[in-house]
């Protein structure tokens, strides 16, 4: 049964789209804007170059990360990355779009779940919520711990419980046609989906995957097919809420870190799509000169990179083993073999770091944690 679209004009809300979102990560985004202030959004390529690995990981060789994505071939190796015509930039249209996307897209899921002592039973059957009691705890045990509901406050969390409707479908189903217009956002439950444009697959995914939000960001035609690969049970958010709601903290995150990422070395095998869900999942932390961010022996739970600043890595008994510097990355050991922070990380100077959460790593790394692995020092 197809949805019914909202009858609210997205263009009423609030958040307009020009001052409140940046181009999407098309290569044919041009095609698909209307606004120049969108266009003008596109980012120009970071002179960030070079790349130092923690704990003596990898080190990229030649050239900066972006050079390596742009003379990368589609859909070689662990993923495509062309990243000279993405984000609304001058690459060629159609296909090449989509292939900019992703082979490889992981889904994407916070560690973090929705904390029950917030949300009280008696504030969750709010009035403006129709889920029963049972449709309640289903979401709180899959979909609440979407990254994009996470930290929302409580009015805008019952807000979006209230708007939420379950919708199943069949294998094969027809969920998302590629150039529709956008009437919803979807957060997948149980089952799976796979992601198709101009015909080719680009990517599949799982429970915690949420898909929909590109056309309800930029009001843009829908930019991929989406299909249901078995029977799957979605949960659909209008796309006034959608826009209402989350569409600030999504579009600002995929802006504040678009730029960042995409200039990472231990990314280069992400495209353009993954990076904008590794955007979502992110938060940053900062750091004062002398301070710890991960000790020797703790148990770790995060990932994280350096956005701006030094810091050390040292070792007990071997001193400093490794310097980090803006772009490095360092945690992974911890979560890739389930040991205790293997060395002690202390900012050198004013440090801003972004952490991606344990089951974040795990979805939405995927090729880079192939890569993590092949260099983790404890194995070597
Ligand atoms: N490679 C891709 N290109 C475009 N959209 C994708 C891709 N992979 C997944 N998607 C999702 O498919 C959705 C189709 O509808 P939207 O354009 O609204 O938002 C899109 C994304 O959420």
């Amino acid at each position: 049964m197809a949805l019914e679209k909202h009858p609210e004009d997205p263009t009423h809300v609030d958040a307009s789209p020009s001052s409140t979102t940046t181009a999407p990560p098309l290569a044919n985004a041009q095609s698909l804007h209307t606004s120049s202030d969108e266009n003008k959004a596109a980012p120009s390529s970071s002179p960030f170059s070079g790349f130092k690995s923690s704990f003596g990981g990898l080190d990229s060789g030649s050239g900066s990360g972006s050079a390596a994505r742009s003379s990368r071939p589609p859909h070689s190796g662990g993923g495509s990355s062309l990243f000279s015509g993405s984000y609304g930039g001058a690459g060629s249209p159609g296909i090449d779009a989509a292939r900019q996307y992703n082979a490889n897209r992981r889904t994407s899921v916070s560690a973090e779940s929705l904390n029950p002592a917030n949300f009280s039973g008696a504030s969750i059957e709010a009035p403006t919520c129709n889920l029963t009691p049972e449709q309640l705890e289903r979401l709180n045990k899959s979909v609440a711990k979407n990254f994009l509901f996470n930290n929302l406050d409580e009015d805008s969390l019952h807000r979006v419980l209230g708007a939420l409707h379950e919708k199943r479908v069949k294998k094969g189903e027809v969920i998302i046609k590629q150039g529709d217009e956008g009437d919803y956002f979807y957060v997948v439950e149980k089952g799976s989906v796979q992601y198709i444009v101009n015909d080719e697959v680009v990517g599949k995914a799982g429970p915690g995957a949420s898909f929909g939000e590109l056309a309800l960001m930029y009001n843009a035609p829908r930019a991929a097919t989406v299909t249901a690969l078995e029977d799957s049970v979605l949960w659909a958010l209008d796309r006034v809420t959608f826009r209402r709601i989350l569409l600030d903290k999504t579009a600002s995150k995929r802006k504040m870190y678009g730029e960042f990422l995409k200039d990472v070395p231990i990314l280069s095998t992400l495209d353009t799509y993954q990076l904008s869900k590794l955007a979502d999942a992110l938060s940053s932390e900062t750091y004062e000169t002398g301070q710890v961010v991960i000790k020797e022996g703790d148990v770790g739970d995060k990932f994280y990179i350096v956005e701006n600043g030094n810091a050390s890595v040292t070792k007990n008994g071997e001193g400093k083993v490794q310097d980090l510097t803006k772009g490095s990355y360092f945690g992974e050991v911890a979560l890739l073999n389930d040991l205790p922070r293997q060395a002690t990380v202390t900012a050198e100077t004013k440090l801003r770091v972004v952490c991606l959460d344990k089951a974040g790593f795990q979805r939405l790394l995927g090729s880079v944690v192939d890569v993590l692995k092949a260099h983790d020092p404890t194995q070597h």
